[in-house]
């Protein structure tokens, strides 16, 4: 598990595809430990291909420190005991079960002995409360129920580093606050979770920190309060909106139209 001092440091980070640069000296601030950092911006923003980079894969250089390492420079191997990654297109093994699933995402990882990596397996189902799908094969899940098998595999090893790409955009009012709460907790136990999300007032109510993504670009970051302004979703979204702050430090955002 990370330490209490662990930060993710994103500096001069250069990734993209063949012949398609989309980030070209991205550098954010420190993200540390117990972190929930939601990244958001519109669509082809770069949020996947940032998360994609992180990960290793795609082509990426610059410096990603994290806890005194740099992820790039980092094998495979080794990357993947730090990183655990959920993608936004989820890849699914029809044939296998759930629980199946989890425990061959835990062995990838190069992970314990199979007795223990069930009970891991099965620890990760009961957090997003799906246990009573275990059994079930991948390929008969709904949408949303496939999304949160593949979280399930994302998180079973428990890796100080979470990066979740859009992992609530399937799942009803429920499994939306049953994922933040099981992503809080995570954070609160010593990670760091970067997590791709649509929903600005969701952001805003759950994370600590917001990225905001635009054409490849940092546009902004800091606390969901200071970033999520009308000002911002008028350059971003190019949508003229109002955004009020409740007593209870929440926001609203009431979207009036587009910009003329
Ligand atoms: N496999 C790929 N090959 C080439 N270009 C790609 C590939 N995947 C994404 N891109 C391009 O990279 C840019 C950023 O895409 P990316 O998926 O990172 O955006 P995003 O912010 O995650 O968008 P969304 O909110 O729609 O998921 C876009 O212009 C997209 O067309």
């Amino acid at each position: 598990m990370a330490t209490a001092s662990t930060t993710l440091e994103v500096d001069d980070l250069h990734a993209g595809y063949r012949g398609r640069p989309v980030l070209a000296g991205l550098a954010l601030a420190p993200v540390r430990t117990g972190t929930i950092a939601a990244l958001v911006g519109p669509n082809g923003a770069g949020k996947s291909t940032l998360l994609r980079a992180l990960c290793g894969l795609v082509p990426a250089r610059g410096r990603v420190g994290f806890g005194g390492v740099d992820l790039l420079g980092l094998g495979p191997g080794e990357r993947a005991r730090h990183i655990g990654f959920m993608p936004q297109n989820l890849p699914s093994t029809a044939a296998l079960t759930v629980l199946e699933s989890v425990i061959s995402a835990l062995k990838a990882g190069a992970e314990p002995a199979s007795g223990d990596a069930r009970l891991r397996a099965l620890a990760a189902l009961h957090r997003l409360g799906i246990a009573h799908l275990a059994m079930e094969q991948l390929g008969r899940l709904s949408g949303g129920q496939l999304q949160l098998a593949n979280l399930a595999q994302a998180i079973a090893r428990e890796p100080p580093l979470l990066l979740l790409d859009e992992p609530t955009s399937a799942l009803d009012l429920h499994y939306q606050l049953r994922v933040i709460g099981a992503v809080r907790t995570l954070a609160d136990e010593g990670r760091i979770v970067v997590v791709v999300l649509h929903d600005l007032a969701f952001a805003a109510r759950w994370s600590d920190h917001i990225v905001v993504l635009d054409k490849g670009r940092l546009h902004s970051q800091g606390a969901p309060q200071k970033v999520i302004t009308a000002a911002m979703l008028r350059d971003v979204y190019h949508v003229e909106a109002r955004v009020e702050r409740c007593s209870n430090g929440r926001i609203q955002i009431m979207a009036d139209g587009l910009v003329a």
